[in-house]
C-alpha cells in the first residue's frame, strides 16, 4: 500500500488529533491542545474544508487511532480520509465532540470533550457499519431534497433538539413552495432472503440512516451493527399533514400512509430530471443517481459506556 508520508517520516504520537477550530461555537480550540498535550497525543489543525480528509489520509497508515475534534461534518471528513488510505482495518477512529449537532458523538455514548479523552484513552472499541454513497462514506446518515441554506439558518438549539428534523421543519416552514424530487427508489433484497422492492413518485424528502434514525425521538439512534440501512422516503403528499401542525416528531414516529420506511443492506435513488443536492453527515454531494450500500461492521470506533448497537430490540418501524 502506498503511503503519502515517507517511512523516515513516523509521527510523534500513535494517536493523531484532526482539530477543525472552527466547528460548534469556536471555544474548543485551548482546552483539546491542552487535553491533547497531557495525553500526549499529536494535533493537527485544519485551515480549511478539506484539510481534515487530507490529514486523516495521510497519517492513517503510520498511526493506530485518528480522532475527529469537530461535529459530524468534521468526522466524515476524517473518516473518508482513513478510507482513502485503505487503512479501515488498521485504524480506530475517536470523535471529540465540539461541533453544533454533535449527532454521531452523541450516538456513540460521547458525552463532552473531557469523555472523549477518556474514552480514547482506555475505553471500549467497537466495529460499526459504514455507509457508502456513490464511494463517498458516511457514519450517519445521507438525506436528499433538505435545502442546503435550509440547513444554514436552523438554529444551534433547534439542531440539538431535533438532529435533521431541525432541517425539515424550517425547510417547512420557511419554504413558499417545495420542489418536489421525482424519485425512483429500488432497495435490494435483505441478506435474508427478502425481495427487492422499488418506490416511484414526488418525494419532499429521503433520509438514510446508518447511525441515524429520523424519528426525532430519544430512540434516534438506528442499529449501527446490523449490516443495514434505515431508508425513510417522506412523500409530497405528506405536505398538508406536514403543515397540519401535526408535530413533526410524532409524525416521524408513528405510520403513516406517505411516509415509508424500508430496512436494506443497498439502494439507488434515481432522479428523473437533473442533480439532487445530498448530504452525506452534513458534507454536500450533487448526482442524478446515488448509489448507497453498507460496508458491515468496517469501522472501528471509540465508544462510551452508553453506547449500545440495537437501540431497540423490538425493530420498530421498518419494513424489510
Ligand atoms: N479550518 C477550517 N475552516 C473552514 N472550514 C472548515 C475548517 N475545518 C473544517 N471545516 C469545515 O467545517 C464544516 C463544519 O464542520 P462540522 O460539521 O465538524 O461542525 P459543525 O457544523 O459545527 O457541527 P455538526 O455538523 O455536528 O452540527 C465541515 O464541512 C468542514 O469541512
Amino acid at each position: 500500500m502506498q503511503s503519502d508520508s515517507p517511512a523516515a517520516e513516523r509521527r510523534e504520537s500513535d494517536r493523531v488529533f484532526v482539530l477543525n477550530p472552527v466547528s460548534g461555537s469556536q471555544d474548543h480550540v485551548d482546552d483539546v491542545v491542552k487535553l491533547a498535550a497531557d495525553y500526549g497525543f499529536e494535533v493537527l489543525t485544519t485551515e480549511e474544508s478539506g484539510d481534515a480528509t487530507r490529514f486523516a489520509r495521510r497519517a492513517a497508515p503510520d498511526v493506530d487511532l485518528v480522532a475527529a475534534v469537530g461535529g459530524d461534518g468534521t468526522v466524515n471528513e476524517v473518516v473518508n480520509g482513513i478510507v482513502e488510505a485503505d487503512a479501515l482495518e488498521s485504524t480506530t477512529v475517536g470523535v471529540v465532540p465540539t461541533g453544533t449537532g454533535n449527532n454521531f458523538a452523541t450516538n456513540i455514548g460521547i458525552e463532552g470533550i473531557e469523555h472523549a479523552f477518556e474514552v480514547i484513552d482506555d475505553g471500549r472499541r467497537r466495529t460499526i457499519d459504514l455507509g457508502l454513497a456513490n464511494d463517498c462514506a458516511f457514519v450517519n446518515s445521507c438525506i436528499g431534497g433538505v435545502t442546503a441554506e435550509a440547513s444554514s439558518d436552523t438554529s444551534s438549539e433547534t439542531k440539538r433538539d431535533l438532529g435533521v428534523l431541525a432541517y425539515v421543519k424550517n425547510t417547512l416552514e420557511s419554504a413558499q413552495e417545495f420542489d418536489s424530487l421525482p424519485l425512483r427508489v429500488e432497495t435490494a433484497a435483505e441478506p435474508d432472503g427478502e425481495f427487492e422492492r422499488a418506490w416511484e413518485g414526488e418525494a419532499l424528502f429521503v433520509l438514510v440512516g446508518n447511525c441515524r434514525r429520523f424519528t426525532g425521538s430519544r430512540t434516534a439512534q438506528a442499529h449501527v451493527e446490523d449490516g443495514l440501512l434505515e431508508v425513510t422516503i417522506v412523500e409530497d403528499a405528506a405536505i398538508p399533514d406536514l403543515l397540519g401542525g401535526a408535530f413533526l416528531e410524532g409524525l416521524f414516529a408513528r405510520d403513516s400512509t406517505h411516509i415509508i420506511r424500508r430496512r436494506t443492506p443497498s439502494l439507488t435513488i434515481e432522479h428523473r430530471e437533473h442533480a439532487v443536492e445530498y448530504s452525506l453527515d452534513g458534507e454536500m454531494l450533487e448526482t442524478e443517481h446515488l448509489e448507497l450500500d453498507v460496508n458491515p461492521t468496517a469501522l472501528e470506533i471509540a465508544v462510551g459506556e452508553g453506547y449500545q448497537p440495537n437501540p431497540d430490540e423490538e425493530g420498530g418501524l421498518f419494513e424489510s
